[in-house]
């Protein structure tokens, strides 16, 4: 199979402000793929010149085997695009929206089974403007999958969800990543690219610094772990070791079985991508 979205040496400036300063990305058919970055890293100013809706200044880009910037309407229907919330149409109904939306494509899925993916049936004959702000992101992304697209891009699709509504998104994202659609995500939340993606890519002024799976990323497979305990002489002891099998079997040897208050764990995700940013600074 071919690559869904290949990059290279891709630039833009804006100015003096080198907003993508030779990214290189490639992303297989199948994978979701989670850019993170700071505020102003890149990520928009990226993904909006894979969509076709940003020029380049340099750079070989190839998405879904077509150069973005000689866009077609045929290329344009297999993409599924969830941005930043727009406010309108306030006075059409959750259904009549996905339903009008349907129309723009050649093969778009059932709206009722869009609307009951997002989770809105029983919201279905609501006007939008009636909808909280979780529910219209709901309506966005029923917008973006309608029809039936082979890459989506969702730019921090759960920002104002709440927990509930947050991990339903995430089944959501993973039965169509099940089902073979590519996925390029952007968030802030950690926990988030952990949950859903194969491989993630930090992004920070332009450069991607690096790549790789969540559980990979920053050398965090191999990190040493922190084992801590409860000393009852001593309080709060912990210690940093590549070895805490070893370190917990001594522990319990130590105390005869229970060791008070054990936790073993290792960097997060957020840990080596704030270690990298700071490296970066
Ligand atoms: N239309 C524009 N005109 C001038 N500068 C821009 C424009 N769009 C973006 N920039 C600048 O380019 C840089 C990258 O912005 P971009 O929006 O791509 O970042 P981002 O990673 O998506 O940030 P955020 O997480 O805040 O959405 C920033 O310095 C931004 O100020």
């Amino acid at each position: 199979m071919s690559s869904a979205i290949r990059v290279q040496g891709l630039a833009k400036r804006y100015g003096d402000v080198r907003a993508v300063d030779g990214v290189d990305l490639e992303i297989e058919r199948g994978e979701v793929f989670a850019l993170l970055g700071p505020n102003g890293a890149g990520k928009s100013t990226t993904v909006e010149i894979l969509e076709g809706f940003r020029s380049r200044d340099a750079g070989e880009v190839e998405v879904l085997g077509v150069d973005p910037a000689r866009a077609t309407l045929d290329w344009r229907a297999r993409l599924g695009i969830v941005a930043q919330t727009t406010r309108e149409a306030p006075e059409l109904t959750v259904r009549e929206i996905v339903r009008h939306f349907a129309g723009y494509y050649p093969g778009p899925r059932d709206p009722d089974e869009v609307i009951e993916a997002v989770g809105l049936t029983g919201s279905a004959g609501t006007r939008l403007r009636r909808l909280s702000g979780g529910q219209r992101r709901r309506v966005d992304v029923a917008l973006g999958i309608v029809g039936d697209p082979e890459l989506l891009f969702l730019d921090e699709p759960t920002t104002g969800f709440d927990p509930e509504a947050r991990r339903a998104f995430w089944e959501l994202i993973r039965g169509l990543a099940d089902g073979g659609t590519t996925i390029l995500l952007t968030t802030h939340y950690m926990e988030e690219a952990e949950a859903l993606a194969d491989r993630v890519g930090v992004i920070s002024d332009g450069r991607i610094l690096a790549t790789g799976t969540p559980r990979e990323l920053g050398g965090r497979a191999t990190a040493e772990a922190e084992v801590s305990w409860l000393d009852p002489g001593e309080g709060r002891r912990s210690l940093r070791t590549a070895s805490p099998t070893q370190v917990v079997g001594e522990l319990a040897e130590r105390f005869g079985g229970e060791v008070p208050e054990l936790t073993v764990t290792r960097p997060t995700l957020e840990d080596v991508y704030l270690r990298m940013l700071g490296e970066r600074r």
